[in-house]
C-alpha cells in the first residue's frame, strides 16, 4: 500500500485556516452588498414617500451592519446574514414593495442561501423561506391595494424561484463534490511534501519545521527536549552484501522500531539516507538515556531478514537541549559531534552531551 495514503488529516490545518479566512471575506462582501442595497432601496422608498419600507431598510441595515461585527465568528454570521435577508424579502412580499413588486425579489433567495448553508442546510433553509413566503403573500400582498402580479404571474415568479433553487442546489453540490476532491488533494501534496516515501516517516523539512515551533516554546518555557541522531552502523556493507532492497527494508524496519519505541508527542524522522533523527519531547538526562538504551536493545534482538544472518547496530548522538538561546543548526550539529564520538568508541552506542558535566 501507498505509504502516503496513511497520512495524518490532523497534522495539517493550514487548509481549514485558509478556508475559514475565505468564508470570512464572503460573509463581509455579502454584508457590504447587503449594506449597500438597502441604502439604496430606502432611499428611494424615502423619496416616494413609502416610510414603512424605510423603515425596514433601516433594520435590515442595522443588522447587516451586526454581522460585520460577529464576522469572525462566521456560522453565527451567516446564519444572521441569511435569516436578515429572509425577514427583508419576506417584508417585500408581505407590503408588497415599491409598486406591488415585492414578491419578485424572492429569486435571490435561493442562491444566496445554497452558498451561505451548504446543500444539506441550504434545503432546510430555504423550505422554511418558502412558507413563510407563501403565508406573507397570501396574508399580506394579496390583500394589498397596489398588487401588480396576477395569480397567473405569481405562479410563474414561484415556478421560477423553484427552478432557481434547484439550479442553485445542483451548483452547490457539485462545487461541494469539487472543492472536497480538491482539498483531499491538498492534503495528499501536503503529506507528499512531509513524508519520506521510503519509511514513511516525517522527513527533514517537516521536522525542521516542527523544531523551530518547538525552540520558540523553548524561549517560552522551563520545558526541555533531546534530539538523537541515530546512524546505522556499518550500512555501506549491507547494500554490499545483500542488496540495496534489503538495505531498504533495513531502513524501513528501523522505522518502526523507532516509532514503537517514542511517544506519540516524539518525532520521528528520517533525517537523510542511514541516518534518523528522534526528538524527545519533555527530555531529561533520564529520559533519554532510557530511550537510547531501549532502542539499542530492540534494534539488537530484532531479527531483520528472516533467513540470513544480519547483524543491524545503530550509533546515536544525544544533545540534551535546556538552554533557552540555543540554535536548531548549533543543536544538531551538537548531536551529529556525538554520533561522531559514538562511531569513534566502535560504534553500537550511544554519546550524551551531558555525560561529563
Ligand atoms: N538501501 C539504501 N541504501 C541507502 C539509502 N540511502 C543511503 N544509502 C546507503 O547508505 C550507505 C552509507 O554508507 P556510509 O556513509 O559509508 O556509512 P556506513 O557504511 O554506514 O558506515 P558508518 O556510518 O561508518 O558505520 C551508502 O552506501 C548509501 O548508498 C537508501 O535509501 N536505501
Amino acid at each position: 500500500m501507498n505509504p502516503l495514503l496513511n497520512y495524518s488529516q490532523s497534522d495539517n490545518t493550514q487548509g481549514a485556516d485558509f478556508v475559514e479566512h475565505e468564508i470570512e471575506q464572503i460573509i463581509v462582501t455579502f454584508a457590504v452588498i447587503g449594506i449597500v442595497a438597502v441604502a439604496l432601496m430606502g432611499t428611494l422608498c424615502a423619496y416616494l414617500g413609502n416610510y414603512q419600507l424605510v423603515f425596514f431598510d433601516l433594520i435590515a441595515g442595522t443588522i447587516f451592519l451586526l454581522v460585520l461585527k460577529f464576522r469572525s465568528n462566521y456560522r453565527l454570521a451567516s446564519t444572521i446574514l441569511l435569516f436578515n435577508l429572509y425577514g427583508l424579502l419576506i417584508t417585500l412580499i408581505y407590503s408588497g414593495g415599491f409598486g406591488g413588486t415585492g414578491p419578485i425579489w424572492m429569486l435571490i433567495a435561493p442562491p444566496v442561501t445554497f452558498f451561505l448553508s451548504g446543500l444539506t442546510l441550504g434545503v432546510v433553509n430555504i423550505s422554511l423561506f418558502l412558507v413563510g413566503a407563501i403565508v406573507a403573500y397570501f396574508f399580506g400582498y394579496v390583500g394589498q391595494a397596489n398588487q401588480i402580479l396576477s395569480p397567473e404571474l405569481a405562479l410563474r415568479v414561484l415556478l421560477c424561484f423553484i427552478l432557481v433553487t434547484l439550479l442553485s442546489a445542483t451548483y452547490e453540490y457539485f462545487k461541494h463534490k469539487y472543492s472536497s476532491r480538491l482539498s483531499q488533494l491538498v492534503k495528499y501534496n501536503e503529506a507528499l511534501a512531509n513524508l519520506d516515501p521510503l519509511t514513511n516517516l516525517s522527513n527533514r523539512r517537516f521536522t525542521l519545521k516542527r523544531l523551530e515551533e518547538l525552540f520558540q516554546q523553548e524561549k517560552d518555557s522551563t520545558a526541555s527536549f533531546a534530539l538523537l541522531l541515530i546512524d546505522v552502523d556499518n550500512f555501506k556493507s549491507i547494500n554490499d552484501r545483500f542488496g540495496h532492497d534489503v538495505g531498504d527494508q533495513v531502513l524501513i524496519q528501523l522505522s518502526s522500531i523507532f516509532q514503537k519505541a517514542v511517544r506519540k508527542s516524539d518525532i520521528v524522522c528520517r533525517w537523510g539516507g542511514e541516518e534518523f533523527l528522534i526528538v524527545l519531547t519533555d527530555a531529561s538526562k533520564y529520559s533519554a538515556v532510557q530511550l537510547t538504551e531501549r532502542l539499542h536493545h530492540a534494534v539488537n534482538s530484532h531479527n531483520f531478514i528472516n533467513e540470513q544472518q544480519l547483524a543491524v547496530t545503530v550509533s546515536v548522538g544525544v544533545q540534551l537541549v535546556e538552554e533557552a538561546d540555543a540554535s536548531i543548526t548549533e543543536s544538531i550539529k551538537q548531536a551529529d559531534l556525538h554520533l561522531y564520538k559514538a562511531k569513534a568508541m566502535g560504534k553500537n552506542t550511544s554519546k550524551y552531551n551531558f555525560e561529563n558535566a
